[in-house]
């Protein structure tokens, strides 16, 4: 048994996000399309006496905005493992962020869902696949498609997890965090609910986005993104609006508001299509990551 294991878990980008009127627990009832980017946080856990959180973060990650105490998600999963097996469950855990706080991207549900896969390991937990999905849910509408990845079909508030078949087209995509903070994602919904009053209980349905996938061609699934919380954080974020038209002016396919913002993530043809369009942006002064995928949800990249 190894004494320092590393899993790595991926961001997350909604291609449809279909949103009903709120369920009498405050929650959305959602339709949904994830697919994963390799865009990654890493989870280091190593063997030791008593619980530590650490964090080291990418220059362009707010770290301040990550808190490190109990309400730190990964102390979370710690206390939810701890919960289940009736053990404690204690080590030294460092996230690396390379995912944007509040960024729409599901940075600390990357966290969760690689602290779970590291911790059961580390402590040889040997945790279910079915309980590791329903302590995922537990800790976040997100977290049960960080542990899985690919693309899948979200429903539910997000926590039913469908895997849909991965073809061998590759995104591209350009990921432009906000430089201006972050957008708190009840804010977002709250918003959505204001601005829609009276929704109808039915989120818009995924099927564009499905078939489009299948199709594997990058064209038919840029024409077939949708968002149903992009209305809302760009009324919050007016800035978003415009640097959607900036993208799309210079080459993108298309450019969408992830989640609940305020990251804007571009879809592009190819690979130097999206290297092009990250240099113009950066030029402009921004953050512009490219990034590809679909990619693996939470893995171990060490400690086999
Ligand atoms: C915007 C998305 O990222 C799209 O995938 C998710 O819906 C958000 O997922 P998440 O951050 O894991 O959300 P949770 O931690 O479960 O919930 C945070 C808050 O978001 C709101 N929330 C979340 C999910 C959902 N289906 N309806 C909601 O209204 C609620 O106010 C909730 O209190
Ligand atoms: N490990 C963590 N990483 C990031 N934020 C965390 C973590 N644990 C707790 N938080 C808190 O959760 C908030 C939301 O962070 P997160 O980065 O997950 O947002 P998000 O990417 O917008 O989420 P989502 O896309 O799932 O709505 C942060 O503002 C922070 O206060």
């Amino acid at each position: 048994m190894s004494d320092r294991i590393t899993v790595r878990a991926p961001a997350k980008i909604n291609l449809h996000l279909g949103v009903g009127g709120p369920r009498d627990d405050g929650f959305h009832p959602l339709e949904t399309v994830y697919t994963s980017i390799g865009l990654y946080d890493d989870v280091v856990a190593t063997a030791a006496p008593a619980w530590s959180l650490g964090l080291d973060a990418a220059s362009y990650v707010d770290a301040s905005a990550v808190p490190l105490d109990d309400s730190n998600i990964v102390a979370a999963a710690a206390r939810a493992l701890s919960a289940l097996h009736g053990v404690p469950v204690v080590a030294d855990v460092t996230i690396t962020k390379g995912i944007p706080v509040a960024g729409g991207l599901a940075g600390g549900s990357a966290d969760a869902a690689a602290a779970l896969v590291a911790l059961d390991r580390l402590l040889a937990l040997e945790t279910s696949d079915d309980d590791l999905l329903r302590i995922a849910a537990e800790l976040g509408s997100d977290v049960p498609f960080a542990l899985v990845g690919g693309h899948a079909l979200g429903t539910g508030r997000g926590e039913v997890v469908t895997p849909l078949p991965v073809t061998d087209t590759v995104l591209w995509w350009v990921v432009v965090p906000s430089t201006s903070g972050g957008l708190s994602t009840p804010a977002v919904y709250r918003h959505f609910d204001a601005l829609n009053p009276g929704a109808s209980p039915e989120p818009s349905p995924a099927t564009a986005v499905v078939e489009a996938l299948a199709s594997g061609d990058a064209r038919a699934l840029a024409a077939a993104l949708h968002n149903d919380l992009q209305a809302a954080a760009v009324d919050l974020r007016p800035d978003l609006g415009s640097l959607i038209s900036l993208g799309e002016a210079h080459g993108a396919l298309r450019g969408i508001v992830s989640g609940s913002g305020p990251t804007v993530v571009f879809l592009c043809a190819d690979a130097d299509a999206a290297r092009g369009l990250a240099g113009v942006l950066q030029e402009d002064g921004r953050t512009a990551l490219v990034a590809n995928g679909p990619v693996a949800g939470a893995h171990l990249v060490n400690g086999l």
